[in-house]
């Protein structure tokens, strides 16, 4: 559905983006994830049509953006990571203006809005002052004005940003709703879990470069193999484990503590599977056997090295 073939953006001398390709599928929540200035932002304006790349092409159902801007951006709803002034408009105010905007006529948006407030729980706050509502309020505000002409393709910009864990678990909702109606979700955040539970795929990028990508299990178990830290208990301490694991090259460094062992392993699950299977032929006691699950978080910092903070 979105195509994003060898996309770069370059910034006087700097490159923000570099040769980035990415294919999103339809109904496909895509998470994209970076540290600050990964060029996450610069990615989705370009996307949106809002900036224009330095070299590269974007296609939307087979449409390229940069040369049918216009239908282009009827499919696309683009919800900025930063929003601003509001200028005394009341909440319906402000999604007529930018109903109006999309192009809409009257009729179109007043049948609009009130199923779009409904599903950002603001249909309570219809008629007062967007400067009165709470950061999250106004949050879920700009999703709605995304939404307003129906788009194909969400590109949601860190829309969590900021919440508290009440109203980022609401947001949560809402984007689960927007999939089950059959959206498209490019959304960004510096927070892998926070992505994890409602994104399909995820990339993450750093300094212009998508460093992986892929469902988000794949990925967890993509970066953890290779690097896992095992645990085994034993009925007892027994030096034959120790020469035994040692024997083993996918076997690093070895953590004795009485009858519990941590080694770090470099092995795949087929490897792990023909190490346990070692250990119980020569009859080591094994009581329990475990992998220490890192948390996606962990993961992200191991596979990001930092970004500007
Ligand atoms: N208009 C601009 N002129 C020059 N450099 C820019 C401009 N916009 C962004 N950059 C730089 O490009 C890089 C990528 O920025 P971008 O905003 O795309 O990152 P990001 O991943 O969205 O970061 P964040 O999580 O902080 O929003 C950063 O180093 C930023 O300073």
């Amino acid at each position: 559905m979105l195509k994003i073939k060898n996309l770069t953006k370059v910034y006087g001398t700097f490159k923000a983006v570099d040769n980035l390709t990415l294919d999103i599928e339809e109904g496909e929540i895509f998470g994209f994830v970076g540290p600050n200035g990964a060029g996450k932002t610069t990615t989705m304006k370009m996307v949106s049509t809002l900036l224009n790349s330095t070299e590269g092409e974007i296609y939307i159902d087979g449409l390229d953006i940069s040369k049918n801007i216009k239908q282009a951006r009827e499919k696309i709803g683009y919800m900025p990571d930063f929003f601003g002034v509001y200028d005394n408009l009341k909440v319906d105010e402000y999604l007529e203006f930018y109903g109006n905007v999309a192009g809409l006529s009257r009729e179109q948006i007043v049948a609009v809005s009130d199923d779009l407030l409904e599903l950002v729980d603001l249909k309570a706050k219809k008629s007062s002052y967007v400067d009165s509502l709470s950061r999250g309020m106004k949050q879920r505000l700009c999703l709605a004005r995304s939404l307003i002409h129906n788009p194909k393709l969400l590109v949601l910009d860190e829309p969590a940003s900021g919440m508290d864990p009440r109203a980022r678990v609401q947001m949560k909702e809402i984007l689960k709703e927007l999939k089950k109606m059959g959206k498209t979700i490019l959304i960004s955040s510096h927070i892998l879990p926070e992505l994890a539970e409602i994104c399909t795929t995820i990339g993450i990028i750093e300094n212009g470069k998508i460093v992986i990508k892929g469902p988000v299990e794949e990925i967890v178990n993509k970066i953890s193999s290779g690097n896992n830290t095992i645990k085994i208990k034993l009925v007892e301490s027994n030096p034959n484990t120790i020469r035994l694991l040692e024997e083993d090259p996918l076997v690093g460094n070895i953590y004795e503590n009485g009858r519990i062992l941590e080694i770090e392993f470099n092995g795949d699950e087929e490897d792990t599977f023909k190490l346990i299977k070692k250990l119980v032929n020569k009859e080591i006691p094994i009581v329990s056997f475990n992998h220490i699950e890192r948390n996606l978080e962990e993961i992200f910092m191991k596979v990001t090295k930092g970004g500007e903070e």
